[in-house]
């Protein structure tokens, strides 16, 4: 047992003994079953302690250190399933039915996909929480259920840009074909016709184009365009001016765009607000004779809507790469229209892009699987890597303080109210709590039931259980060097077990603090402590006097429980002390009790961390 000599009581806490290295973790697994923990926090030495993120592959079902499993369930690039193989069991497993995909997910710890897969609810629910990221390899991620993954803790990724020169491409080609009719001369020349007056086209130049989302697709198709002689504008309620009028674009309301233009191209994504965004009603509005060009998804066309605009002569043409149901089903009506020109979903489909795509998804899917906060996370915040680097040990300390405060409510369960300040001398935009907040939540909500919590799904969980985080900053003058004095998280409208928890405002309060790299609890309730958040603590209410230490130390001693921290803090002396003992393991509740029956001692908590 490590000796209790030195500990004093004092108004000031006293620090008893330095704490050893510390290397707590934020973690993207709650247990050894899962394949990532991410223990970020080691001090490397140096002054103050240096922090280094540290990757840890700590278990997948194969056990600790075991590869993890990658299910591969499309094609993909050769160059993106070595860099897979490299690190993970890779499955190619292609054309799965959605039963045979919901029994494999269960073995998998991560999951890679183009637009061909649905990733319902159902597979998350399959997976038996061990799917830890999907990866799809393209852009839209319109096939993956955002919702069931951000529940189930799983982090989604996508490949933006390594195909979006190919879906330009391809919607020029498409636009390039449609007005010059290639695919229906080809078809017609194929079936031994002659026919040079029915293939007659319109020429581009001088024509409006409209291109609907304007992002990273939709610019290219712009700035090719113009090289086409084309006159364009865009449609982009999100898009900057500033970058259109760049390419030489007018930006326009969506009225204008649709009823001024001779063809329109669409760009935007796949969402509740795009689906079916030419409609009846848009058709309508257009110049008779207008030309629809789409690489963007099927759905975001009325397609009964644009039949019947074909077919009444007010869309001239259409060129269709993406179709509300994938492959169309037999005698679809777009797809055998005259006039209509059709690819099988082909704009990611060259062989440069895909090679790009495999890639970029294949080191997205390792980093996530490290426990690295993606650069391309569909539900996630995205940390910048320097910005994880230096509130890496902040990280330990909210989670760790969400931990102690959740479990010094009487119940836990009635969790409601929760506050949390940032005591900081940065200004707001240079200090951002999403992680710290994600992490008060982990400590907070795992302690007191069986879901685990991540950066995903904190805020999700937060809000189904009914747990309202406030969060404020208290802004201190001084040195912004570091990223906060101190973090203090109050739970509101609760009882505690341990009543001196409660501040005089009547909530459960605890603070904490980073010194040398080392997070520590530096006040419970109203009495200043200073114990490093290690092992298990002691928190015992007492009145002060002399001796106690040493009783409560040779109880702890006799069990051979190992004393890691001792400090005592006070309102005055000889009045009452709040006496915290950092302890590496759990005492035998047998010691608890005598540290109980202690006359002096009035009531004591333990708080495992
Ligand atoms: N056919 C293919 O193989 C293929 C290949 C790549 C991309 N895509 C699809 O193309 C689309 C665009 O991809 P991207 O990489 O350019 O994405 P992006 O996110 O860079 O651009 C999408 C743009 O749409 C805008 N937008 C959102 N809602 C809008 C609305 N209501 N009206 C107008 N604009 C809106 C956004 O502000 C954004 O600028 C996606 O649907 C993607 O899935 C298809
Ligand atoms: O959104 C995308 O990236 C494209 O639609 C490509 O889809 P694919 O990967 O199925 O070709």
């Amino acid at each position: 047992m490590a000796p209790m000599a030195a500990a004093s009581t004092s108004s000031a806490p006293a620090l008893v003994k330095p704490p050893p290295r510390l290397a707590a973790a934020f973690s993207f697994s709650n247990s050894m079953s899962r394949c990532i923990s991410f223990r970020s926090a080691v001090p490397v030495g140096g002054r103050g302690g240096e922090w280094r993120r540290r990757l840890v592959v700590v278990a997948t079902a194969g056990g600790m250190g075991a590869k993890p499993t990658v299910l591969v369930a499309e094609k993909l690039g050769e160059a993106g399933l070595e860099v897979l193989k490299g690190f993970a069991n890779v499955d190619c497993s292609y054309n799965l039915t959605q039963e045979e995909l919901c029994t494999k997910i269960s073995l998998c710890d991560a999951l890679i996909v183009r637009s061909g897969t649905k990733v319902s609810r159902e597979v998350f629910e399959s997976s038996g929480g061990r799917l830890r990221v999907v990866g799809r390899a393209g852009v839209g991620i319109d096939n993956v259920d955002l919702g069931a993954a951000t529940e189930h803790g799983c982090l989604v990724v996508n490949a933006p840009t390594a195909n979006t020169v190919a879906a330009a491409e391809h919607g020029i080609a498409l636009l390039t074909a449609m007005a010059r009719n290639i695919a229906q001369a080809d078809a017609s020349l194929k079936a031994g016709k002659w026919l040079r007056s029915k293939y007659v086209g319109v020429s581009l130049v001088g024509k409006t184009l409209a291109v609907m989302g304007f992002g990273k697709v939709g610019s290219e198709v712009a700035r090719r365009a113009k090289g086409l002689g084309m006159h364009v504008i865009a449609h982009d309620p999100y898009a900057s001016a500033d970058r259109a009028r760049a390419i030489g674009v007018d930006l326009v309301s969506f009225d204008e765009a649709i009823s001024t233009a001779e063809f329109i191209s669409l760009h935007m994504p796949l969402t509740p607000s795009t689906s079916k965004i030419l409609n009846d009603e848009a058709f309508a509005k257009m110049k008779t004779g207008a030309r629809i060009i789409n690489v963007a998804r099927g759905g975001v066309i009325d397609e009964d809507a644009l039949v019947r605009a074909l077919d009444s002569g007010k869309v001239a043409q259409a060129a269709l790469d993406v179709f509300t149901e994938e492959p169309p089903a037999p005698g679809n009506k777009l797809v055998l229209h005259e006039r209509v020109t059709v690819t099988p979903h082909l704009g990611a489909s060259t062989m440069e892009a895909q090679e790009g795509v495999a890639i970029e998804i294949a080191e997205a899917v390792i980093g996530a699987l490290k426990g690295e906060l993606s650069s391309t996370a569909v539900n996630a915040p995205m940390v910048p890597a320097e910005v994880l680097s230096e509130l890496a040990p902040y990280v330990i300390l909210a989670e760790k303080l969400g931990r102690l405060a959740v479990q010094l409510v009487s119940g836990g369960g009635g969790v409601k109210s929760v506050k949390v300040s940032y005591a900081t001398a940065r200004a707001p935009d240079d200090l951002d709590t999403r992680l710290l907040r994600a992490m008060i939540t982990k400590g907070l909500i795992e302690p007191i039931s069986s879901v685990f919590i991540n950066l995903v799904n904190a805020d999700f969980t937060a809000k189904q259980r009914g747990v309202r985080i406030a969060e404020e900053r208290i802004l201190l003058d001084g040195s912004p060097e570091n990223p906060l004095d101190y973090i203090q998280v109050q739970i509101a409208h609760v009882e505690s077990k341990f009543a001196s928890a409660m501040s005089d405002s009547g909530e459960i309060t605890v603070e904490g603090r980073v010194m040398d790299g080392v997070p520590h609890l530096t006040k419970v309730g109203s009495f200043q402590v200073d114990v490093s958040l290690e092992g298990s603590i002691i928190l015992c209410r007492q009145v002060d006097q002399p001796g106690m230490i040493g009783r409560v130390g040779s109880i702890l001693g006799e069990q051979n429980v190992n004393v890691s921290f001792m400090s005592v803090g006070r309102i005055a002396p000889r009045k009452h002390a709040v006496m915290a003992i950092g302890v590496d393991e759990e005492p035998h509740p047998e010691a608890l009790k005598k540290i109980g029956e202690i006359p002096a001692i009035e009531e004591f908590v333990f708080l495992k961390l």
